[in-house]
């Protein structure tokens, strides 16, 4: 039995992540929260004839403690997106105050649950979420994971259209760092199979993973960010973490963590500087069973990337941090 709650499941990736954990047969009870529409979606996704059961809650008559309660793994794609000229950081003002709230909701109704967050800015709103968790005495850091496979995803998509790999998703590329321009980190040299990407190409590929996001918000021209492919990310590491769960064996995709927290995470935290950082993670029945150190065996032009990712990526994960130790005056 494993219920599986979305909040911000009316979005734009709410509603087809919806869709693709209610097609999913490891998922027996669906639970859909957002402060508008979900009745709707509910109903709609509730004629498919999967397993799951679909409900949907709005925060009216306790619907926030209706819609967590029991929950096994919640998805957070709540929050606004980014329009053209804006950067993940100017999401902050918004976005900070809605996961806090929405992780007090967890920590208080479900608080052993897993918790994968997508809602931007990923560098500040996952050290929000494990302040709010460790506050309320709750925080594992094996079950708090920022939500990076997008990043992955479009390596793995862009490397094959240079390499000419027709089945993109077999290239394993790690992706790592966090989850903006420069401090998204892509480790070309270690990708399995080995891919040779020319050296005229080497740059330019880089600047598209790290700026991806970009490319979609450009061409959404003010109707928001990347949704699809991101409601594909977001499945692709909620069913790989419960299949892990499930005792699969192998599992292993990057995502952003408290490293200090999670076994084999301590010695990365000291090479990075920084305590947040994404790395090739193997998930297991508790969630991360060990963060994979990648970090220490990049090439010298990734270790120069990675110079630049520290600096940004630290004052992201304090910002976050300081929201909620000092909240600004309302
Ligand atoms: N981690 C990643 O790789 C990616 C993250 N994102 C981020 O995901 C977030 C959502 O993007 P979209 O779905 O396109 O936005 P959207 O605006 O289409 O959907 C957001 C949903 O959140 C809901 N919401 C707002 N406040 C809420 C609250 N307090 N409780 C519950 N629901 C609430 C809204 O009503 C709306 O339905 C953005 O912050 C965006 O930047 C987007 C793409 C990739
Ligand atoms: O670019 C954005 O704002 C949305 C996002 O995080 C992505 O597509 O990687």
């Amino acid at each position: 039995m494993v219920k599986a709650i979305v909040a911000g499941a009316s979005g734009g990736i709410g509603q087809p992540l919806s869709l693709l954990l209610k097609a999913s047969p490891l998922i027996t009870e669906l639970s859909l929260y957002d402060v508008v529409n979900t009745p709707g979606v509910a109903a709609d996704l509730s004629h498919i004839s999967s397993p799951a059961k679909v409900t949907g809650w709005l925060p009216k008559d306790d619907g926030m403690e209706k819609a967590f309660t029991g929950g096994d793994i919640f998805v957070i794609p709540a929050g606004i997106p980014r329009k053209p000229g804006m950067t993940r950081d100017d999401l902050f003002k918004i976005n900070a105050g809605i996961v806090q709230g929405l992780v007090e909701g967890i920590a208080k109704y479900a608080p052993k649950a897993y918790i994968l967050i997508i809602s931007n800015p990923v560098n500040s709103t996952v050290p929000i979420a494990a302040e709010v968790l460790k506050r309320a005495g709750v925080f594992d850091p094996k079950k708090l994971f920022g939500v990076t496979t997008l990043d992955v995803v479009r390596a793995e998509t862009f490397v094959a259209e240079i390499t000419g790999e027709k089945d993109p998703a077999k290239l394993n590329i790690p992706v790592i760092g966090g989850h903006s321009g420069e401090t998204i980190v892509p480790l070309f040299s270690q990708a399995k199979p080995q891919v040779q990407i020319p050296s005229d190409k080497l740059d330019a590929l880089v600047n598209r993973v790290q700026f991806g996001g970009d490319e979609v918000v450009k061409a959404k021209d003010g109707l928001g960010s990347a949704t699809l492919s991101m409601a594909y990310a977001g499945f692709r590491f909620a069913e790989k973490l419960l299949k892990a769960v499930n005792g699969d064996q192998n599992i292993i995709e990057p995502s952003f963590v408290y490293l200090p927290g999670v076994p084999g995470g301590e010695a990365i935290a000291k090479t990075t500087g920084v305590d947040f950082f994404s790395v090739p993670i193997h998930l297991g029945p508790n969630g991360v069973e060990k963060a994979i150190d990648v970090v220490s065996s990049a090439n010298d032009h990734e270790k120069k990337l990675l110079e630049a990712c520290y600096t940004g990526l630290q004052g992201n994960v304090s910002k976050g941090i300081e929201f909620v130790q000092n909240p600004p005056p309302k």
